[in-house]
């Protein structure tokens, strides 16, 4: 489910206000859920300090009162000490989910520094960086995604080619994308009219449904919803020029594109046997075993790595994660959903592009969350955290756990350092994996993961030393 996010800090303390479109609201201080009065008298309590809240968080309806607002400052420190020790543990075992959403420029940062960046160097696992990650009082309950607002224009280039208008013109009647020419009526027909009993998933912004073409062809349709139209005609846009230009295996291959009177439909290739994180979930029947958890890394690597280097242009996913990730009958993976793909950096010399911060919670580059530059190595940093959730099977937070245990990097790093790698291993995963491969993976994860994009590994290099970890993993089972 969609969730917003909205973020204040002042001084060193932030709060923070979710919605989902459930109607869920959830308020946070310095990352500890509190009920709304809590939250009330802490933003009081700012605007008596001079910060700059009223307007940001109208939409809540505190009832501001006055005494509150002459507190001495001293006392309203301590106020908001003990108001974010009262955090109310979430009961539910809601993961943390779901796209993006709207966060004031300030909170994003102080998101990343509480919440996202334990202060961890990748390659080697030092005493102090241990040290801090193990202080780091923090913990992130919170369940969004977001988007933080600054330049959202890719540089403008002489080098680049404007795309064709005849493949992706955004014109009122069908687009003709090379491989399919379908219209409004056959694909209504084709999913029955929209029928329930063909939905096969729903996302941020749209339902997905299974259907048939008259060729017999079985598809997948994206079908927007109507309050999402607005800011859904930039996504679906970004969505079907990249995708239009995209044909590779382990890439959602993107068939045709409709957009007419009150409908914005996509269609794509269908990928018959659910997400990844079904699979980790154990929904779908036997649970992965290591050999396929490589392979499915490997698919996903070489995937990222083609819309990186080898796409027409440089292309940046943004959203990598387990619920993006589909697969085949024979369990290869493929990546899904290009609603926030963009663009790279178009002239040689320029290192990013700057644009909103977009992503899913748990995933996000906190040096992207940051400084809003983006480059390829956001995407390593999600596929680290990614490759984190293969291995353990947990999300990138578990809400349910204990604040140690809670966001998976900062759980993993810890007891990577104390030499526990094999506690971080799926549970539901039988298999006893070799000690040394599982501290490679490890290792690798931590790379992708590190907080500095330039102590990342690209995406080709990530793919090369997980096909050397297989090979070791095969030794290794071979042996046993
Ligand atoms: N091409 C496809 N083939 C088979 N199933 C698909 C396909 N695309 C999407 N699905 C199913 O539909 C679900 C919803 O997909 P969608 O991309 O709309 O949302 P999401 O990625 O889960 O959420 P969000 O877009 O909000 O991050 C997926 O989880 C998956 O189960």
């Amino acid at each position: 489910s969609e969730v917003v996010l909205q973020s204040r800090d002042c001084d060193s303390d932030w709060v923070a206000h979710s919605y989902s479109s459930h109607g869920q609201d959830l308020f946070y201080i310095n990352g500890n859920v509190v009920n709304k009065v809590a939250f009330c008298e802490a933003l009081q309590l700012y605007i008596a300090k001079g910060c700059d809240v009223k307007d940001y968080f109208g939409s809540v309806k505190c009832v501001v009162d006055d005494s509150f607002v002459n507190l001495p400052l001293k006392a309203g420190r301590k106020l908001l000490k003990d108001l974010s020790n009262e955090s109310t543990p979430r009961g539910d075992s809601n993961p943390v989910s779901s796209k993006v959403v709207v966060i004031g420029a300030g909170g994003a940062l102080l998101v990343c520094c509480a919440v996202l960046c334990p202060c961890f160097y990748a390659k080697r696992r030092k005493a102090t960086s241990h040290a801090v990650l193990a202080k780091d009082p923090n913990s992130m309950d919170s369940v969004s995604s977001f988007e933080a607002s600054t330049n959202d224009k890719i540089p403008a280039s002489p080098l680049r080619v404007p795309p064709s208008p005849s493949r992706f013109s955004m014109s009122p009647k069908l687009t003709r994308l090379k491989s399919l020419h379908l219209n409004l009526n056959q694909v209504t027909r084709a999913t029955q009219n929209f029928s329930e009993t063909l939905q096969i998933g729903e996302g941020g912004f749209g339902t997905v449904y299974k259907a048939k073409l008259e060729d017999g062809r079985v598809v997948a349709v994206k079908r927007a919803k109507k309050e999402h139209f607005d800011s859904l005609r930039t996504e679906f846009s970004s969505e079907i020029e990249l995708l239009a230009k995209i044909d590779h295996r382990n890439l959602v291959k993107l068939l045709g594109y409709i957009d007419k009177g009150n409908e914005r439909l996509l269609i794509t290739e269908f990928v018959p046997n659910g997400t990844l994180r079904e699979h980790l979930d154990g929904m779908r029947g036997k649970i992965l075993d290591f050999n396929q958890r490589l392979e499915i890394a490997i698919d996903v690597a070489h995937g990222l790595t083609y819309l990186h280097l080898y796409a027409e242009k440089q292309i940046i996913h943004r959203d990598v994660k387990s619920s993006n990730i589909l697969l085949t009958e024979s369990m290869r993976a493929k990546v899904a959903d290009f609603g926030f793909a963009r663009l790279g950096p178009v002239n040689t010399d320029q290192t990013h592009i700057s644009t909103k911060v977009k992503g899913t919670v748990g995933y996000l580059d906190p040096e992207y969350m940051k400084t809003y530059q983006l480059t390829p190595k956001s995407d390593v940093y999600s596929f680290g955290i990614l490759l984190l959730e293969i291995v353990t099977g947990r999300r990138p937070v578990e809400l349910k756990k204990t604040v140690e245990e809670r966001v998976t990097l900062r759980w993993a790093f810890r007891k990577y350092n104390e030499g526990s790698v094999v506690e971080l291993v799926d549970p539901l995963m039988e298999e006893a994996v070799n000690g040394d491969v599982l501290m490679k993976m490890f290792d690798l994860a931590f790379q992708c993961a590190a907080p500095i994009r330039t102590d990342r590994p690209d995406m080709k290099s990530v793919g090369e030393q997980l096909w050397a970890i297989r090979a070791d993993y095969l030794k290794s089972a071979r042996r046993e």
